[in-house]
């Protein structure tokens, strides 16, 4: 049988090149303790450019002071409002995070400019369609919203301009105010018993449909996402597109913009709506065709429109719609209460402050969102995931094309009640990171896998294990299909590369590599080594490690059979360098050996 004796050398890979303890680093990490006291995972790590400096926030539009306050204790607060494109662009790259309201497009542009410094942006507020996701996520940047701090007030809005425009509030207050007295002119319409048609049945939507049918309102919902459950708990029923347009006499909107709903009331839909229906928009003005809308209130097929956004905002000044008689208008002011201010305020500074410290923010946008209390009881295994996928890529041979990986859970829990998104993530970041030139981390680690053509398929088996039940994963395995191995025991008879590994009291632990079964904790580094079993082997790796000052963390051998061959896996803190690895690698009864960063 061919002998092969490998090591992986750092200088192979230059994603090896890791300093643990690099100073300009901020560690991002989770909302609890690290369960061992390695250096946390760089997952989900954010850089600052300058040495022991706090992070630069900048905040591009107004921000309450409760908000500001909480930014200031652990960062450097730029406000600068009102910045032009071209000033954005050139501030950008001295920023860590950056928070906007909807007035500020963030576009490929400012990610581009950023020149990778910038690792946060905060939506103060719900609506993201001003930030442009996909580059953002291509650039690992993390964007976090406000999604609940402001719905009541974008609720109350919305109240407050169905009864405005059903009663003409705002044109006969500019009638009085231009000293006409025209009572007859400005006779309402009525609310209690219409039908008002909620589109987009979220949180602005139910908070709409609760206040409306305080107001005697019948309230129908068209929503293809929402729970029929949460609609009838408030009386109100879910219907489809074209009965909620068909018989409302009120529609109010409430979806995000999207590309689905784009332009989704037009020429087309407002002609299947009821004769002189009113249409109040506090969501955002590209759900509507707006030269479509002027048509329809020219042609009286809509009587009345209330409307607080706009395709374009600020609207023209010229605005046929903005300037129509029937038409009511506010300056996207649906968020614009005190209360609702200080609650995105704080919200976002949250949310950002959590993210440069390195919490993985519940608000995540373009992260797997993951709810607290699963991410608690993911957090060791997390780890673990991200060191298995790290150990299984740095075991294929350089010349050997991956094409992606397969993990594996077993799990005392039924496979529908265990939420992997988060460890497929980190499983994805492991086996990208060293591969990568990029900047990797978990927000981009799926799209930067994709470029490289990289499929990744998950599997979960229901298994029951003495001790582990409860706990909510078992085991993870990664396996790399048919590829070449720098350490050959690590594959498997199916020709896979396959590793294995547990979390015991709180630490991951590598528990099998090809069909061998070792126990190590993963911190440090690794060195695996198949020998023939004998005695005295690890007195000799032991000796060589020693005489380099090089502490060794851990030990243990597995085997297969008494005499015949065994698998050393050695935890070293330090790196050996390469003359130490050589050295290892001539005592005779050791077959093959690699070298592993974890
Ligand atoms: N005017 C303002 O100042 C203001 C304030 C807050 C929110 N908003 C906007 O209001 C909208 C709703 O905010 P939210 O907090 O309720 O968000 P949300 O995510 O809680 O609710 C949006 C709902 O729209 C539904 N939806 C998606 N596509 C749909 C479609 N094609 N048809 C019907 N429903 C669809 C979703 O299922 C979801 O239930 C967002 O666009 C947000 O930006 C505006
Ligand atoms: O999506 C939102 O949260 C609202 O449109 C509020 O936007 P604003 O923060 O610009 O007021």
């Amino acid at each position: 049988m061919a002998i092969s004796k490998a090591f992986f050398s750092s200088s192979l890979h230059p994603s090896l090149h890791y300093s643990p303890s690099r100073p300009t680093t901020v560690s991002l990490h989770f909302p609890f303790p690290f369960p061992f006291s390695a250096a946390p995972s760089r997952n989900l790590r954010l850089r600052c450019d300058a040495a022991d400096s706090k992070p630069t926030v900048l905040i591009a539009e107004k921000l309450s002071d409760s908000g500001l306050d909480l930014l200031r204790d652990s960062a450097d607060v730029d406000c600068s409002y009102g910045l032009s494109p071209d000033q954005l662009a050139a501030k950008i790259a001295s920023c860590d995070a950056l928070i906007v309201r909807s007035g500020t497009k963030v576009s490929r542009e400012v990610f581009e400019a950023a020149k990778g410094r910038l690792k946060v942006v905060g939506r103060a507020g719900v609506g993201i369609d001003n930030v442009d996701l996909q580059a953002a996520t291509e650039f690992g940047c993390l964007v976090v919203n406000a999604p609940t701090a402001n719905t009541v007030a974008a609720a109350e809005h919305g109240i407050a301009l169905l009864t405005s425009m059903a009663r003409n509030v705002a044109q006969a207050d500019a009638s009085v105010k231009a000293g006409k007295w025209q009572r007859n002119k400005y006779v309402g319409v009525s609310l209690v018993g219409k039908t008002l048609a909620v589109m987009g049945f979220g949180k602005v939507g139910s908070e709409v449909a609760r206040r409306a049918r305080g107001l005697g309102m019948h309230v129908i919902a068209h929503d293809p996402y929402a729970p029929a459950e949460r609609a009838r708990a408030l009386g109100v029923e879910l219907v489809s597109f074209d009965d909620a347009i068909a018989t409302a006499d009120f529609i109010s909107l409430h979806m995000p913009l999207t590309p689905t709903t784009d332009k989704m009331f037009n020429d087309e839909t407002f002609a299947r709506m009821k004769r002189g229906v009113r249409i109040i928009n506090v969501a955002r003005g590209g759900v509507i065709d707006e030269d479509a809308l002027v048509r329809a209130l020219d042609n009286g097929q809509v009587a009345q429109a209330a409307l607080d956004v706009f395709t374009e905002e600020p609207p023209a000044k010229d605005s046929k719609l903005v300037l129509h008689e029937r038409v009511i208008v506010t300056p996207h002011l649906g968020a614009s209460t005190v209360e609702a201010q200080e609650g995105v305020a704080i919200e976002i500074a949250e949310a950002v402050v959590g993210a440069l410290n390195g919490e993985l923010a519940s608000t995540a946008v373009n992260a797997p969102m993951v709810p607290p209390e699963v991410l608690s009881e993911l957090a060791p295994y997390v780890i673990l995931a991200e060191k298995l996928g790290r150990l299984a890529v740095q075991l294929v041979a350089g010349e050997s094309g991956i094409k992606g990986a397969k993990v594996v859970y077993t799990s005392s829990r039924d496979p529908e009640d265990l939420d992997t998104r988060l460890l497929r993530a980190m499983v994805t970041k492991g086996i990208v990171e060293p591969i990568s030139s990029s900047f990797v981390n978990i927000i981009n680690a799926d799209y930067i896998a994709k470029q490289r053509g990289l499929n990744f398929a998950e599997e979960r088996i229901k298994r029951e294990q003495n001790g582990l039940n409860g706990t909510p994963v078992n085991s993870i395995q990664v396996q790399i299909p048919h590829v070449g191995s720098l350490f050959a025991s690590a594959v498997t008879d199916a020709g896979d590369i396959q590793v294995e590994g547990k979390v015991r009291d709180g630490v991951p632990h590598l528990t099998k590599i090809g069909s061998y079964a070792v126990d190590v904790s993963l911190e440090g580094n690794l060195i695996l080594c198949r020998q023939v079993d004998q005695p005295g082997m690890i007195g000799k790796v032991g000796g060589i490690l020693a005489s380099q000052n090089i502490n060794v963390s851990f030990m243990s051998v597995g085997r297969t059979f008494r005499g015949k061959q065994a698998i050393m896996a050695i935890g070293v803190d330090e790196e050996p360098n390469k003359e130490t690895l050589e050295k290892i690698g001539t005592i005779p009864a050791i077959e093959e050996f690699v070298f592993l960063k974890l």
